[in-house]
């Protein structure tokens, strides 16, 4: 029995880590507070469950623990935050499953423990999907400086030379934006385009997003796809697509964005911040809805419409807590970068905001 008991008091502590390294990613990869709450509850019930196993550490001998020096390579190996809240989602389900079945010998004082573990089980496995469906959607959005590249807005330089001195200047994701009744490109010579876009930007570790078309999004080996709220929506890409692209989705207000995030949106994009001549915008929401939508927290948020690095418009974005710890807001830009003579200083200016 000592034994069992020690297999069980090992094993409540995987449990008890698992949970903790779950609960730190929905809440601070995510600021998910559903997913967190979820999550805490189930630490607490199972702190209720194993309760009723008396004098468990007595059994403990971490030091006499010939499992504690045999390990391998992989337990070493964590590419990404995702991959460290998956690999304790697993953990999670391994070690409830060891504590149910070796419970079973307890004889009767193990019957309610075996019980509740076993609900904690299935909690468990609809939890960990939530948390690795959110992370796949969302962990890879966290942009500061995204810019909406079309090329005939290129006055000063070729498309080619704007994007690589806006990567310069610090933009870490690049919208394509394209529109054929504006003069851009379509059908054969867009996915052309796309691709050497795509090649460029990730050989610089840059994000490519596609306005619009998740179909030219998936031929060019774009990392996700924008849509606006009169486009594609997003649950039909989640059923298209599953976990495999980004979405971002265009909101106005909080109503919207929560609407997106329930269909699966990666991000969103806030605004029109000011007024803008690049898109017809009738309604200016501003920076007020840029602070709410920061502080509803559930998806990262690029600001966008408008945005200039004057002091003006940087001081009104950081005031709405932009740049903030936990707001997960950054912006998008076109026209400012596009058209300027100086596409890398005016990348770098805009990403000022970010550097204290
Ligand atoms: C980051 C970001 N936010 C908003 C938009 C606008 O999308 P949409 O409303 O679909 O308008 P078009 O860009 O398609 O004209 C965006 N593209 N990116
Ligand atoms: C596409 C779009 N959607 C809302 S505002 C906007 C235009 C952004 O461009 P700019 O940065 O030039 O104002
Ligand atoms: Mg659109």
């Amino acid at each position: 029995m000592m034994q069992v008991k020690r297999i069980i008091d090992a094993n409540a502590n995987r449990v008890r880590e698992a949970l903790r390294v779950m609960e730190e990613a929905a809440r601070f990869l995510l600021n998910n507070k559903d997913l967190c709450s979820q999550i805490k509850s189930m630490r607490h019930d199972f702190a209720a469950a194993i309760s009723q196993i008396p004098n468990l550490e007595s059994q403990r001998d971490t030091t006499g623990d010939v499992g504690t020096s045999v390990c391998t390579a992989r337990e070493y190996e964590r590419s990404n935050t995702k991959d460290v809240a998956i690999a304790a989602g697993k953990r999670l389900s391994e070690a409830l499953r060891a504590i149910e079945e070796y419970g079973k010998v307890l004889g009767p004082v193990g019957v309610d423990l075996v019980r509740a573990v076993e609900q904690l089980r299935y909690r468990g496995y609809t939890v960990e999907q939530s948390l690795n469906i959110a992370l796949s959607y969302s962990c890879d959005a966290d942009w500061q400086l995204c810019l909406l590249l079309t090329r005939v807005m290129c006055e000063h330089h070729t498309w080619e030379v704007v994007l690589k001195e806006a990567i310069k200047g610090g933009v870490d994701c690049v919208q394509i934006r394209e529109k054929e009744a504006e003069g851009g490109l379509s059908g054969r010579a867009l996915v052309m385009y796309c691709k050497e876009v795509v090649k460029i930007c990730h050989a610089a570790d840059v994000a490519v997003i596609v306005n619009d078309r998740a179909d030219v999004a998936m031929m060019c080996g774009a990392d996700g796809v924008h849509v606006g709220q009169q486009d594609v929506g997003c649950d039909e890409l989640r059923n298209l697509f599953g976990g495999q692209m980004l979405v971002g989705v265009s909101t106005s207000c909080i109503a919207e964005a929560e609407l997106a995030w329930e269909m699966g949106a990666s991000y969103c994009g806030v605004g029109p911040m000011f007024a803008t001549t690049t898109k017809d915008k009738k309604v200016i929401v501003g920076p007020k809805y840029l602070n709410e939508y920061g502080l509803w927290g559930k998806l990262p948020g690029l600001a966008i419409g408008g945005i200039e690095p004057s002091e003006e418009k940087l001081e009104a974005l950081r005031g709405a807590g932009m740049g903030e710890e936990g707001m997960r807001l950054g912006m998008a830009v076109s026209g400012v970068i596009c058209r300027s003579e100086k596409p890398g200083e005016v990348a770098a200016d805009l990403k000022s905001l970010f550097n204290g």
